[in-house]
Parts: structure tokens; sequence; C-alpha cells
């Protein structure tokens, strides 16, 4: 998978650079460039923002550097991606939607936005999604939690695939609570079904714990899980 991000504040994806994220790029399952937008600026001050039309608080993002921007790394495969307070809340499926993709641009905005014309006119289709009700600065550290959002899913990034399979959010339902070494800690002792070696007593209780806590925690997702598959599981497990 083929990733360019554009920013005024490149040297935030650093993170980038570490663990499981850096190690893809090292291993080239992830081919990602980071450029600062003001590259493409032509004036003597590299000036990306410009006052409202309208009149509001804040500086808008000038349309002219983005669109030379996307000229330089956009390709016929390019998805323009542009995290936004007023974007499509993204889901997980919009990670694995994402993660299929051949090449995708990143987008990040600062002050009060982008000037509308640069998503109307992009020479790829656009994606503007929001991580959620609440107001950042700009939409780097959005790109930064898509992006490990994405990596997890790519094939070979994650030793075991399996996590992937009973992880939150993957069927729908919130995951099961996990324990390790001691068995007993702090007077709390690990559930002794976990201790039983009896898989299939484990992965009952496993389902219980998942739906009992999406239940309790998420009733949206709860509401939205299909009933039939409710019952029909906990009588195979
Ligand atoms: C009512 C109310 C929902 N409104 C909200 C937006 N207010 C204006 C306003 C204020 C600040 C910013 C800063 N900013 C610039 C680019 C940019 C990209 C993403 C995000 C962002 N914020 N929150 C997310 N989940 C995001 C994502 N993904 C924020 C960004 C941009 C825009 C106006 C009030």
């Amino acid at each position: 998978m083929r990733v360019d991000i554009i920013s005024i504040f490149p040297d935030y994806f650093s993170p980038l650079d570490l663990s499981l994220i850096g190690k893809a790029r090292g291993t080239g399952l992830l081919d990602l460039s980071v450029h600062d937008l003001r590259t493409w600026t032509s004036d003597v001050h590299r000036t990306v923002d410009d006052s409202p039309y309208g009149g509001g608080p804040g500086m808008v993002m000038r349309p002219e550097p983005w669109a030379a921007a996307f000229s330089a790394v956009a390709s016929p495969s390019s998805l323009l991606v542009v995290p936004s307070p007023v974007g499509k809340p993204f889901t997980q499926a919009d990670a694995a939607a994402l993660a299929a993709q051949e090449h995708l641009v990143f987008a990040c905005g600062r002050y009060e936005g982008i000037d509308q014309r640069v998503l109307d006119s992009a020479p790829m289709p656009v994606r503007e999604v929001s991580l959620g009700d609440y107001v950042l600065f700009g939409g780097e550290v959005a790109v930064i939690v898509i992006m490990e959002a994405i990596t997890r899913l790519l094939p070979g990034v994650l030793g075991n695939a399996d996590s992937l399979t009973e992880e939150s959010h993957s069927d729908g339902l919130l995951e099961a609570p996990v324990y390790t070494k001691p068995a007993s800690w702090d007077g709390l002792d690990v559930p002794e079904v976990l201790r039983s070696g009896d898989h299939g007593k484990i992965a009952r209780w496993r389902r219980e714990q998942s739906l009992l806590r999406t239940a309790t925690r998420r009733p949206d997702l709860f509401e939205a899980y299909p009933p039939e598959k409710i019952g029909k599981l906990d009588r195979a497990a």
C-alpha cells in the first residue's frame, strides 16, 4: 500500500517511524511518504492560509498549494482522505475499506479548515472523515489514528492474524476481558473457566462476556447486532 500524507506539520508523523508501522515501512508492506504543504507555495512567506470570505473567526487554508500538492502525488488509483470535524464518523469498517486501497492521499487541514473548492475539484475520489464528536487543532492526529487502524489490517503486519478476528468492533461486539499471569493478584483471581483448558467452555464464556459488555457499554452496537447471530453462536460455541 502506498500512502502520501500532506501537512504543514510533517514532523507530527515521526511516530509513524516506530513500532509495527515503522516495521511495515521497513519491510515494504507500507510505502509511506510525508510532505510539507509549504513545498507547493509560491510566495516568499510560504503562505498557506487567508481570512475567511463571509467573515468569522480564524483563517482558512488557501486552495492553490493543495491543488499543486495533489497534482504532484495523485495517480489514477488514488483516494483522498480528509479528516474533518464535519466528516463521516470513522469506523473499523472504514479502516478495512481503506486498507484495501492501492494509494491513499491524506490532506491534513489546520486553522478553520480547507477551502471547500479543494475537495470539490480534487483529481481523485474524496472521503471526508471524523474521529468523533470533539474538536481537534487539525487533521494530523486523526491521520495517525487512521494509519494505525489501517496498517493493523494489512496482511503480514500482525504476527497473529487471529488477533483481528475476535477483537472489538471486528464482529460488531466488544471483546471479552483479557487476563495473564499471575493467576491471583491483588486479591483477585483469573476466572476459573480461563484456566480450565475446556476450549468450548472458554469460547462460551468469552461470548457471554462480549455480549454482556456490549449490551451495557455500547447499546447502539448491541441493538444493531443481528439477534439470530446471538442465538446460533451460543449453541455452536
Ligand atoms: C459545531 C462544531 C461541530 N463545529 C466544529 C468545527 N468548528 C470549526 C473548526 C474548529 C477547529 C478546526 C480545526 N481543524 C482543522 C482541520 C481539522 C481536521 C480535523 C479536525 C477534527 N476535529 N475533530 C475531529 N474528530 C476531527 C477529525 N478528523 C479538526 C480540524 C476546524 C474547524 C466550528 C464548530
